[in-house]
């Protein structure tokens, strides 16, 4: 059923570093429940945008919109309140905690119980406490990461290291979960398992997810419209075919495999 209402409307947005244009004057909609690639060559300003959208930078122009209420001049952790989570293209993960307490700390911001109870120990800190380790593996069930739960995070593969920030990103109960090239580093068999594992999150979660990807094929397979950064800007939208298809697209990408 078409949706008039997008989760997230971003107008005519940009930043500037300097004399830079990082990016510059882009309008992008993504509707509740799409699974949508931002692709570009490198230093297209993706992840710029990414930082854009979770206050990490204030735009210099424009405005972003989540369910309709401006994200522009909120702090990062309000932006995680509203519901908008991020993994990041150099995996940041508490190295010498527990696999299950990154996760927990993700989703410690979120949980009922207050710092009194928790300091005090009183007996709803533990019906806290409890409630949040059955939610954490719960979520590391999905990555199969439970049997992992006790291991310092550092000590992970790093393909089950991707696995677990995206596991620590649902945590904090997103609506829209931003991933940056999160099969970096992959192998084909890792990144194909990957893939498969973010449409089934989409689904279980009710997720709607923008993903940047390098690997041009892995992103014309799983997502169902694809946005284009070159030099800043949004080149080109559309589906995976109308896309591979765009002049403007082949240009930017020209020397590399777009299909
Ligand atoms: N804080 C900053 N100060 C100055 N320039 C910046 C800053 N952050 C990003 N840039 C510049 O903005 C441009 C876009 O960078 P960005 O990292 O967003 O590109 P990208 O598309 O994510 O690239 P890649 O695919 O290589 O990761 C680059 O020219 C980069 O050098």
């Amino acid at each position: 059923m078409a949706q008039d209402k997008p989760l997230l409307k971003v107008e005519k947005t940009g930043i500037r570093f300097g004399g830079l244009k990082a990016v510059w004057d882009v309008n992008l909609e993504l509707f509740q429940g799409e699974l949508v690639g931002l692709i570009g060559p490198n230093g297209a300003g993706k992840t710029t945008f990414f930082n854009l959208l979770t206050g990490v930078y204030v735009p210099t122009e424009g405005e972003i919109l989540l369910d309709g209420d401006s994200l522009k001049k909120l702090p990062p952790y309000k932006i995680t309140r509203k519901g908008v989570s991020r993994t990041f293209q150099n995996i940041r993960l508490f190295g010498e905690l527990s696999v299950i307490d990154n996760v927990k700390v993700a989703y410690h911001s979120l949980a009922k119980h207050g710092i009194p109870s928790s300091v005090f120990r009183l007996p709803k800190h533990f019906s806290g406490e409890k409630e949040m380790d059955e939610k954490a593996v719960e979520f590391l069930k999905i990555f199969g990461l439970d049997r992992f739960r006790d291991e310092k995070a550092k000590n992970l593969p790093y393909g089950q290291q991707r696995r677990l920030e995206i596991a620590r990103a649902l945590a904090a109960n997103p609506k829209l979960l931003l991933l940056d090239e999160p099969a970096a580093g992959m192998n084909p068999q890792e990144t194909k398992e990957l893939m498969n594992l973010i449409s089934f999150i989409r689904t279980r979660f009710h997720l709607t997810v923008l993903l940047i990807e390098h690997d041009m094929p892995l992103v014309m397979g799983v997502c169902e419209r694809i946005y284009v950064l070159d030099h800043g800007q949004l080149i080109a939208q559309g589906t995976p075919d109308e896309i591979r298809n765009n002049p403007k697209v082949i240009e930017a990408y020209l020397g590399e495999e777009v299909s």
